[in-house]
């Protein structure tokens, strides 16, 4: 595990969005895996000022999202559609064809559960974004005494919930459900990109990265990937 931390928020959301325009000049079919949350949004504002440069083209590139609340529409404000929508999709030259989340609205989630994995098999993740939640959490894998591999349905943790209800007009809107893609989807990324911010996550950060690995903090599954680099700020690395 490669660890950097930075001083200037602005050099690190520039930092880690190199990575993914280097990944993408590599091979302009790449596979992104991408997540939501407030950590990423720097880092998509910087890719859209590469791609607005002409320095990078997301036109022939796979997008694949890690998660969606159950029950929200697409069109859903608060959606993780509508997020990705609004932070990136919009800016960028991705067909939308190619951009993949999971759907939390359709009556059969086993089968689009077992469609995503399908999907993700057919094109592997060249490099996968995350952001971490406050118990460790990735996707939205919560902690638990087991994990699942691949996506499926899970019950949110009353605290995810009241993490994320500043997001929505009241906290009883925040959906209970969520449709993750599994830790074992996770792993199979061939490089893992994790982003963490603020003081509030320097504790989490170093169980996930120093403590036991456990499924009580998902997280710390990422210890046994072979190439995984670990972008945090000053706050949030404090304790490292
Ligand atoms: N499902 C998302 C995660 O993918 C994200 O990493 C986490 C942290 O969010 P934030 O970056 O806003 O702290 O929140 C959500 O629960």
């Amino acid at each position: 595990m490669e660890l950097k931390c930075f001083d200037n928020i602005s050099d690190l959301d520039r930092y880690a969005a190199q990575i993914f325009a280097d990944t993408i000049k590599h091979n302009p079919r790449a596979t992104l895996g991408l997540a939501t949350g407030s950590t990423p949004i720097g880092i998509y504002g910087k890719m859209i000022e590469m791609y607005n440069n002409g320095e990078i083209s997301f036109k022939d590139t796979t997008t694949f999202n890690l998660d969606e609340y159950v029950g929200l529409s697409p069109d859903h404000e608060q959606s993780y559609a509508q997020f990705m929508k609004h932070h990136l999709f919009d800016h960028i030259d991705l067909p939308k064809q190619q951009a993949h989340l999971p759907s939390g609205m359709v009556n059969d989630l086993k089968a689009e559960c077992q469609s995503y994995d399908r999907m993700l098999a057919e094109q592997p993740i060249d490099v996968q974004l995350l952001g971490l939640g406050h118990n460790g959490h990735i996707g939205f894998n919560e902690p638990d005494q087991e994990l699942q591999g691949g996506t499926h349905i899970v019950e949110l943790e009353e605290a995810t919930r009241a993490a994320n209800a500043r997001f929505f007009d009241t906290p009883d809107e925040v959906p209970t459900k969520a449709i993750t893609m599994g830790v074992g989807s996770i792993l199979k990324a061939d490089s893992i990109v994790l982003v963490v911010k603020g003081a509030d996550k320097a504790n989490i950060v170093k169980q996930a990265l120093h403590g036991p690995i456990t499924t009580e903090v998902p997280a710390s599954l990422l210890q046994t990937h072979k190439n995984v680099i670990v972008l945090v700020d000053r706050e949030a690395g404090r304790l490292l």
